[in-house]
């Protein structure tokens, strides 16, 4: 006998997991078992093991694919990783990133979207650009490379080599690269990262505000968002 709570929570599962077998006679704890097996899928130790189906042509992807496809990827990628706070959870970055691209930038380019989405996870996890190629195809992979700092470089070469290069970089890799340190000042005006005196902070402001000088006439509402963040601290 199934009583009504019980019937409650058994449509409320197979309306979020509509795949999942009809459990028979309200069997409830057989669906929370199905439930759990499911959800153990996403759960495995190395998530990189995780056979990804390869994309046969970029075209197979429609806009919302590709962009939800990167999206779910980072998430995966990042999962275990945290921002310098030690709280907040890696992925709010790209996802950020993107948030500023479409709602404030009015940027609704795809493939640019995606490499947002993309931007960090060449860089700080064990994901290759390769794969990159693979899964998104070569319009991705050239912004997401072009996004990628040389991590085996010392970090004052690192810093220095976006000065001198992100001017020459795509369009779109300059909205990522725009959009990426307006998140990253905000976020600092928010709160530092752990270790971050204020003279750290202040240095990348000031760092900052050199590498996006390189990248005037890109996007009016990123650069003006950014001078008012820049303005906000460094005047
Ligand atoms: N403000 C802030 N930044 C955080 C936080 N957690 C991680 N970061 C990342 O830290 C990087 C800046 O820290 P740095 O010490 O200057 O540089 P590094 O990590 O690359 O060595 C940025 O990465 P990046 O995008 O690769 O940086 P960049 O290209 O701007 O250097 C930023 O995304 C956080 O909690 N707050």
């Amino acid at each position: 006998m199934v009583d009504k709570k019980h019937e409650e929570k058994l449509v409320e599962f197979e309306g979020m997991y509509p795949e999942l077998e009809k459990p028979k006679g309200g069997d409830l704890e057989k669906t929370e078992k199905d439930l759990d097996k499911k959800l153990r899928i996403f759960d495995d130790e190395d998530d990189l093991k995780k056979p990804e189906k390869p994309l046969q042509q970029t075209t197979e992807l429609t806009d919302w694919n590709l962009v939800l496809k990167a999206t779910d990827f980072a998430a995966r990628r990042h999962r275990h990783q945290k921002r310098k706070d030690n709280a907040t959870p890696y992925i709010n970055h790209p996802i950020g990133v993107m948030y500023i691209l479409t709602n404030e930038a009015k940027v609704y380019d795809p493939v640019t979207l995606a490499a947002a989405a993309l931007h960090d996870v060449v860089e700080d996890t064990k994901t290759t650009l390769e794969e990159i190629q693979k899964e998104f195809g070569d319009e991705v992979l050239e912004v997401v490379k072009e996004c990628t700092d040389d991590k085996a470089l010392a970090k004052a070469e690192r810093k220095k080599l976006q000065i001198e290069n992100y001017g020459k970089h795509s369009h779109r890799a300059k909205l990522v690269h725009l959009a990426d340190k307006l998140y990253n000042l905000r976020d600092l005006e928010r709160k530092s990262p752990i270790g971050w005196d204020k003279k750290r902070v202040t240095e990348y402001f000031k760092w900052s505000r050199e590498v996006i000088g390189q990248m005037k006439g890109t996007n009016e509402s990123l650069e003006y968002a950014l001078d008012d963040v820049i303005n906000r601290h460094l005047a």
